[in-house]
């Protein structure tokens, strides 16, 4: 058997080898020639799976070791008997964790504030789940669900005035709720004043032309986009707008990687018939040194903003990305080029749930938050 993978999947070689002869390539160029004798593809968002990439190819199996399913011609692949899949909630914890590390970043206690949340399944859902855990007060829209699903469901417009509003819905073009523009220049003027907009879903989703003209008439807006509308190229002046960019890598986490690439092994072994040779929690590496000190006594925000920094500094990704657009702007590299290497060279970075807490928490409104956030702590 032979199986064409992404050259950024991790740990294809570990769990596929036993079964098929692996060629890796990359993701973005993929063509049709490349395919054509392979019986299962393994990809990333950046492969566009269509009818020009498969036809006359004797491809079976297509795993996308991602959450998103936007890169696939679904109705094309079904027609021709080629089966498919994604890897449901592989890094969800991963996008939750970019926007609690944004939200320290601009020094936004969102246990102070309403949270909106655009798209509650997974990664929606599993926001959702920790803010109420904290006590936040959340309104959701998600036009799919129903209040048996979740009670805090509300109209578009409501969830817009909220003074947190976080993106998590797939890219749809079709159907009864397209979310392709989903936020377009009327939308964008609901915010209110001081309002904070995250989008970590996928770049269409906001109309990024609006959203410059909104942020270039309003400075009272705070924007973190993690998604560009025109991937792998992004606007250099949204960027300059915006109070913190990266480059897609929200859910860029080692461990939902890892989940990625396990999730769509276990898919493959079930559509071929095989027995699964290697589980996740054989190839998921410890964290050495995994102890994460704050102080306890002192203010809540403080300590919580403390530990998440030592996990995750958003930051550098934001300097990443604007270092990227100064050589663009001075010295005419490439965007596209840059984005696809700041994603290929992204850094390992662990989940909040392999990190202990040293110390005691006594105080139980940290201990309620840091539960929520998925930290280890002794009570
Ligand atoms: N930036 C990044 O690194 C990552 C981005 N993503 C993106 O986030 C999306 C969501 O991920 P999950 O929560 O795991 O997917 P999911 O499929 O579990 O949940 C998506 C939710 O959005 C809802 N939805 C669909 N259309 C909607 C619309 N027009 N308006 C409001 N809600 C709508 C659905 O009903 C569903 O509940 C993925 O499809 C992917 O595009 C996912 C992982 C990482
Ligand atoms: O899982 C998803 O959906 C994502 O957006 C991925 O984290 C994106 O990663 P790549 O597939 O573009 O490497």
């Amino acid at each position: 058997m032979k199986i064409i993978a992404d050259e950024n999947i991790p740990l294809v070689e570990e769990f596929f080898a036993p079964h098929a002869e692996i060629v890796r390539l990359p993701g973005r160029n993929m063509t049709a020639e490349q395919v054509r004798d392979a019986d299962a593809l393994l990809v990333r968002s950046v492969t566009k799976v269509n009818e020009a990439l498969l036809a006359g190819s004797q491809v079976k199996f297509v795993g996308t070791c991602t959450i998103g399913m936007d890169h696939l011609q679904q109705d094309y692949l079904t027609k021709q008997n080629i089966a498919f899949t994604n890897a449901p909630g592989c890094n969800a914890n991963s996008v939750v964790e970019y926007v609690y590390a944004a939200l320290c970043y601009m020094n936004i206690d969102w246990r102070q504030r309403t949270v909106g949340i655009i798209g509650c399944g997974n990664v929606g859902g599993a926001l959702y789940r920790a803010l109420k855990a904290q006590g936040v007060e959340c309104r959701c829209y998600d036009p799919f669900l129903t209040a048996a699903d979740n009670p805090d469901l509300a109209e578009l417009d409501d969830v817009l005035q909220a003074d947190i509003v976080s993106m998590h819905t797939p890219l749809t073009t079709s159907g009864p709720h397209p979310s392709r523009h989903l936020l377009s220049k009327e939308q964008l003027q609901l915010l209110p004043p001081g309002a904070v907009l995250l989008n970590a879903g996928r770049g269409p989703v906001v109309d990024n032309q609006a959203l410059l003209q909104v942020l270039r008439a309003r400075d009272d807006l705070q924007v973190v986009l993690d998604v560009w509308e025109t991937e792998p190229n992004f606007s250099t002046d949204l960027l300059e707008r915006v109070t913190l960019g990266s480059p897609h890598i929200a859910g860029y986490s080692f461990d939902g990687k890892l989940a990625g690439t396990s999730m769509i092994y276990q898919a493959f072994c079930r559509h071929f018939g095989l027995s699964e040779q290697i589980s996740l929690a054989q190839v998921t590496p410890k964290v050495a040194n995994n102890t994460l000190s704050a102080e306890l006594e002192g203010d809540d925000w403080t300590a919580i903003c403390d530990l998440v920094a030592q996990v995750y500094d958003i930051e550098d990704d934001d300097r990443a990305m604007r270092k990227l657009a100064r050589q663009h702007l001075d010295h005419g590299v490439d965007l596209g080029a840059g984005f696809d290497l700041l994603r290929k060279h992204y850094a390992i970075r662990r989940e909040f749930h392999n990190y202990q807490v040293a110390g005691k928490v006594k105080k139980e409104p940290l201990a309620k938050s840091l539960a929520a956030l998925g930290f280890h702590f002794n009570k």
